[in-house]
C-alpha cells in the first residue's frame, strides 16, 4: 500500500518543511502526495517531488485536503503549523485538524511529531518491500 500523505506549512514554517521533506526525498518520492499551493510549489521546485498542488491554504486549499482525507485518500497529514501568527483562515485550519481527529488519521503538526510520523510510514514500507515474494 502506498502512503498518501499530506504536506502543509505556513509560511514561517516553510523552511523547516522542505529540510524535513529533503531528509525523507527517497521515500517521499514513492509516495501520493498532496501539499496546499505554496507549500507544493517549493517542494517540487526545490526539492523535485511529484506533488498534487490544491489551492493556498487561505483560498481553500486546507479544505480540499480536508475533503479529500474525510473520502478515505489520505492516510497522514504534516501540517507545520505556525503557533504564533494570526492566520485569516484559522477556521478551515481547525477544520482539517478536526476532520484528522474525526477520522482517526495522522496528523503532525510539529517537526518532532513529522520525524515520528514519517520514520514509522517509511519502515512500513520497508518492510512491506523485504515481505514480497522474491524480494
Ligand atoms: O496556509 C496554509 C495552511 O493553512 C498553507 O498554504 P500554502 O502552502 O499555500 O502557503
Amino acid at each position: 500500500m502506498i502512503p498518501r500523505i499530506a504536506l502543509i506549512a505556513h509560511d514561517k514554517k516553510k523552511d523547516d518543511m522542505i529540510a524535513l521533506a529533503g531528509e525523507y526525498a527517497a521515500f517521499l518520492r514513492q509516495c501520493t502526495l498532496t501539499a496546499t499551493g505554496t507549500t507544493g510549489g517549493r517542494l517540487v521546485t526545490e526539492l523535485g517531488l511529484p506533488v498534487e498542488r490544491k489551492h493556498s491554504g487561505p483560498f481553500g486549499g486546507d479544505l480540499q485536503i480536508g475533503a479529500l482525507l474525510v473520502e478515505g485518500q489520505i492516510d497522514a497529514v504534516i501540517f507545520l503549523r505556525d503557533p504564533m501568527t494570526p492566520q485569516p483562515h484559522e477556521p478551515d485550519i481547525n477544520a482539517l485538524v478536526r476532520a484528522c481527529d474525526v477520522h482517526n488519521v495522522a496528523c503532525a503538526t510539529n517537526v518532532a511529531t513529522a520525524h515520528l510520523v514519517l520514520s514509522q510510514l517509511q519502515d512500513a514500507m520497508t518492510a512491506a518491500l523485504a515481505a514480497r515474494p522474491g524480494a
